[in-house]
């Protein structure tokens, strides 16, 4: 049967952003299930209309006088559907597939009819999530091919397949139990797609792109939630669009209240960061919203996300909080630590290069010049900063250790001993490795030769990095030895 299911056209024309809340709250109430399809082409024909070829007026007067929200007219979202609807329903023979549950070769195929719509172009553009991008343009980027898979999935009655979701890439879940997996999408540049592979084989090379075994599988409200976070305010690189920030934000807040974030901690994660923008009075501070996303990591992901972290640290760095950003920044290193680095981790490579080499580096700079200020200066003779900073290139290392592919090279130790040598020296000597436990289990007292110890080595990191960086020239790492050494210490 074409066309949508008759009580949603009731919203339409939608003409302001409760229009579109209620619509979502009806879809996500029941008694069906939400219609991905048509959420996806109705919040996608309205980012497309507030961030694309939009003449940016300078006055002010003209913003306020000129309505900004577009009118999304029931026979431009009745058509679109209409034709996805023709092109899947068209282009599976259901017939091939009887079982109850879906097989590879049924979601290999609805992956083709995705796959072979799509346009050449490039596909890192932003705005090419929805299935109003891809009906209108035939673009889709990487999320979007799996999410439009899995809307496809639902037209055709398939409700065992859903998305599956890591921190950087996507592919689906379907079968009896849920737990036969499918590659349906690409990703990052340069490599070969594995469409319609099992991710078996990847999950076992322990990468941080596949989390272990730990990505967020959808149902299908979370599938709403994953299209509504997919959605991109930004106009250009300066500016985002104030009402599709505004409605994003106001249909996660109807997503969060109907318990569809609890288990997808990058949704919570771009709730906070819609919050330090535009706080609602009455909900949580962006910083509890990241504790959350933490909580929900460590409860339902077995702590093995990274980005809960790196969110919160984020935040907190931009509020000039340095200590306590260093502190997440140490626990986003905790997490890395437990996978082996593959070259399909580029973009979380990424996110420790800067931390390492621009953040950490900004903040010593910035609290050695600032002596003003008492509270800042005292991160530079605070032994659990000093130490959180050991923490963190040590997950680095740990992360490196068991990998395919080198992590490290001397331009981190650079940086790392920057930011060490800003320290004072009496504070390095104060950190605690973290002693080995005497048999009652208490912290062992550092006795006389261990300080002494301790202090030399500290010594030797101040006086003597010149010939580890040297040393690293004939490619022995000195940071891998900084920190060996200090493990050395440790056992010693
Ligand atoms: C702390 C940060 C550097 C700030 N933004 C971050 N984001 C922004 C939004 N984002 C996301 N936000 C919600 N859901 C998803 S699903 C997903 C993905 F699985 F990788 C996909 F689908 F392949 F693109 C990505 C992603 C990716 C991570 S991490």
């Amino acid at each position: 049967m074409a066309g949508f299911r008759d009580p949603a056209k009731k919203h339409f024309p939608l003409t302001d952003i409760s229009s579109v809340i209620n619509l979502f709250k009806e879809q996500l109430e029941g008694p069906d299930e939400p219609n991905l399809a048509l959420l996806s082409i109705v919040l996608g024909c309205i980012e497309n209309t507030l961030t694309l070829n939009r003449a940016i007026s300078t006055n002010e007067d003209d913003r306020l006088l000129r309505p900004i929200f577009p009118v999304v007219d029931l026979s431009t979202v009745d058509a679109l559907y209409t034709k996805f609807e023709t092109l899947v329903k068209g282009s599976v023979d259901l017939t091939k597939y009887t079982g109850t549950f879906s097989s590879r070769e049924l979601v290999k195929k609805i992956s083709d009819v995705i796959w072979s719509s799509l346009s050449r172009s490039f596909k890192d553009k932003a705005h090419l999530q929805s299935l109003y991008s891809f009906l209108t343009g035939n673009k889709l980027d990487c999320f979007g091919v799996a999410f439009g898979v899995v809307a496809a999935s639902q037209l055709l009655g398939r409700n065992d397949i859903h998305l599956s979701l890591s921190e950087d890439h996507a592919w689906v879940v379907f079968g009896e139990d849920g737990t036969d997996t499918a590659e349906v999408t690409w990703h990052g540049k340069g490599n070969e797609d594995k469409r319609g592979q099992s991710i078996a084989l990847s999950v076992a090379e322990k990468s941080w792109l596949y989390l272990n075994g730990h990505p967020v599988i959808c149902d299908r409200n979370m599938e709403v939630a994953a299209l509504v976070s997919a959605a991109n305010p930004s106009i250009n690189m300066m500016t985002d669009s104030i009402e599709m920030g505004a409605l994003q934000q106001e249909l996660l807040w109807l997503l969060y209240d109907k318990g569809h974030l609890l288990k997808y901690p990058m949704g919570l994660g771009n709730l906070g960061d819609l919050e330090e923008i535009s706080p609602n009075p009455g909900r949580p501070p962006p910083l509890a919203i990241f504790q959350e996303a933490i909580s929900s990591a460590i409860k339902y992901y077995d702590n093995h996300h990274v980005y809960p972290y790196t969110y919160m640290g984020g935040y907190l760095y931009r509020k000039r909080r340095y200590k306590e950003a260093i502190k997440c920044w140490a626990e986003a290193s905790n997490v890395i630590r437990k996978f082996n680095y593959t070259r399909e981790d580029e973009e979380i490579y990424k996110e420790f290069l800067e931390i390492s080499n621009e953040l950490i580096p900004n903040i010593v700079k910035a609290v050695s010049l600032n002596t003003t200020d008492r509270v800042q200066m005292n991160i530079l003779y605070n032994p659990e900063v000093y130490g959180d900073i050991l923490r963190f290139y040590d997950g680095i290392c740990e992360w490196e250790e068991g990998s395919s592919t080198p992590v490290l090279h001397v331009g981190w130790a650079q940086h790392l001993t920057f930011s060490l040598n800003k320290f004072d020296p009496r504070t390095r000597a104060k950190i605690d490795v973290g002693k080995d436990e005497d048999e009652d289990g208490e912290k062992e007292e550092n006795d006389e030769n261990d300080n002494e110890s301790e202090a030399r080595l500290k010594e030797e990191l101040k006086t003597d990095n010149r010939n580890k960086l040297l040393q690293s020239k004939e490619g022995k790492d000195p940071l891998k030895t900084v920190l060996e050494d200090l493990k050395k210490e440790d056992s010693s």
